[in-house]
């Protein structure tokens, strides 16, 4: 089952973290199928800009039109959104159960991120590329049209970069928009990557 179709639009937004104005002015769209590769210095923007439009932070100024109905975007930050304290399997059924997935969503996402046999181990006992696979697992384990990753390569070796590109690719091919911040390029062959420089 496809996600629903996603047509975001921005326009005019402005951003501000306590008294400083990080940017305004900003405008853009994306659609289904697309994947906005945001880019910009270090303290540009970028992750409050996610922030902005995952809901965590209000903007100054501006519209954000088309975003999915509640439930329908994923996000993944700087940190995965992983409890450490519980085993891998313990933390996907977590969020499995919070979006509604079921636990059978599970197996198959984490087989998907090479992780499977690590499932009972404590995400505390993993590195931090297998922390991020597991990051990962969490967005396959529902489909939902709009993912804001930000920086998800890090911690990546050159299989997980391949996976991450096949998942991204994947997502758009199902008809998914991604905005993804990175201070490495995507990885090569990727098709529909646009790029997006905040305050150039
Ligand atoms: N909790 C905070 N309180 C006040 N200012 C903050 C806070 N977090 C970040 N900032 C400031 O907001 C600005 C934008 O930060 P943000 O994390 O969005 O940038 P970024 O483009 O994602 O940077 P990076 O490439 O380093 O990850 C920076 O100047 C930063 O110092």
């Amino acid at each position: 089952m496809p996600p629903p179709s996603l047509q975001l639009e921005i326009r005019d937004l402005a951003v501000r973290r306590g008294p400083r104005l990080l940017f305004e002015g900003l405008g853009f769209a994306l659609s289904g199928g697309e994947i906005l590769h945001l880019q910009g210095a270090n303290g540009a923007g970028k992750t409050s800009l996610l922030e902005t439009l995952a809901g965590l932070r209000r903007p100054a100024a501006g519209q954000v039109r088309g975003l999915p109905e509640e439930g329908g975007l994923h996000w993944l930050g700087h940190r995965n959104g992983l409890n450490l304290n519980l085993s891998v399997l313990e933390n996907l059924e977590f969020w499995c159960g919070l979006n509604g997935a079921g636990a059978a969503a599970c197996q198959p996402a984490l087989e998907r991120v090479g992780i499977w046999k690590l499932r009972h181990r404590l995400v505390r006992t993993l590195s931090a590329g297998q922390k991020r696979r597991a990051a990962l697992a969490r967005l396959l384990a529902q489909r939902r049209p709009l993912w804001l990753l930000d920086e998800p390569l890090d911690g990546l070796d050159r299989q997980g970069l391949e996976l991450f590109a096949q998942l991204l690719a994947e997502h758009a091919a199902g008809g998914g928009g991604a905005l993804v911040t990175s201070h490495q390029p995507l990885p090569a062959g990727l098709a529909g990557v646009r790029i997006l420089v905040l305050n150039p």
